[in-house]
């Protein structure tokens, strides 16, 4: 669905990485793993259209982005959703900003909703809401929320959004263990309504919880990508062993 074929990044000549290819289908977990400054953020902003690279393509749903108009590419970057390592709230309603998803993703369908005098979006807000568990906080004010359920609020807003695919920037990581499962059982919703959804994370023990698929990003590119487990428990690269046995220190 989603797919960077030999691409290239570097910032000031300074190269992040060359020739990585990598591609994500509907409803699969594919995580990225890989230490601090390997460049999976710069990864993830490639793949969510945001970041041009240097050389190679990346095409979503066999359309590649670079080489469309200006207007198709922003139709294909509005069918990617996001979510950072910080949750980053308007200053508004949980509700508010969750809703938010669904105008960005069709701006058109509230107006046409309230010209109707439907009430679709409201139900969409529940919906995405009651996956991360807090359907009750709607009302609540965004700044009132603690750091795990403000990642959490943005996670709904991510889904309310419907997109075909969703980037995951360590999403967890300064999340304690419960938050984090909700995070992590959320991203299993996602892939069953059919969501590729990429999960970048230093923390191989959520790749190998929610992952079907892992890269592997060393700072020579992706050593190694294939089934989770075949990853975790026979991987065929040298480097992508001494990574995950933990004697590859960087
Ligand atoms: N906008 C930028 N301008 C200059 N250099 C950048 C920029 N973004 C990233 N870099 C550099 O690119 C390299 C990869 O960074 P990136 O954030 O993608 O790594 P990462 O694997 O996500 O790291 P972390 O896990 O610490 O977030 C780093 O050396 C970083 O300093």
């Amino acid at each position: 669905m989603l797919r960077a074929t030999d691409v290239s990044q570097s910032f000031g000549g300074e190269r992040v990485f060359d020739d990585l290819s990598v591609e994500v289908d509907a409803g699969e977990v594919l995580g990225v793993i890989g230490p601090s400054g390997v460049g999976k953020t710069t990864l993830l902003r490639t793949l969510a259209l945001s970041l041009e690279p240097d050389a190679g393509t990346v095409a979503l749903g066999g359309t590649e982005a670079w080489t469309a108009e200006e207007s198709e590419r922003l139709a294909l970057r509005r069918r990617v959703g996001m979510v950072f390592q910080e949750a980053s709230l308007f200053d508004a309603s949980v509700g508010r900003n969750v809703e938010y998803g669904l105008r960005v993703r069709s701006p058109w369908s509230d107006r046409i909703a309230a010209a109707l005098g439907l009430a679709e979006t409201p139900d969409a807000v529940r919906e995405s809401l009651d996956v991360v568990g807090l359907t009750d906080k709607a009302d609540q004010h965004a700044d009132s929320l603690s750091g795990g359920e403000a990642q959490r609020v943005s996670f709904a807003r991510a889904l309310a959004y419907d997109p075909d695919v969703l980037l995951l920037d360590e999403p967890t990581s300064d999340l304690d263990p419960r938050n984090t499962a909700v995070i992590e059982e959320a991203i299993g919703e996602a892939r069953s309504r059919g969501i590729g959804v990429v999960v970048a994370t230093h923390d191989m023990h959520q790749a190998e919880r929610v992952a079907d698929r892992v890269a592997v990003l060393l700072d020579d590119g992706i050593t190694e990508v294939g089934p989770t487990e075949a990853i975790f428990e026979d991987p065929d690269d040298e480097r992508t062993r001494k990574f995950i046995s933990g004697e590859l220190v960087y």
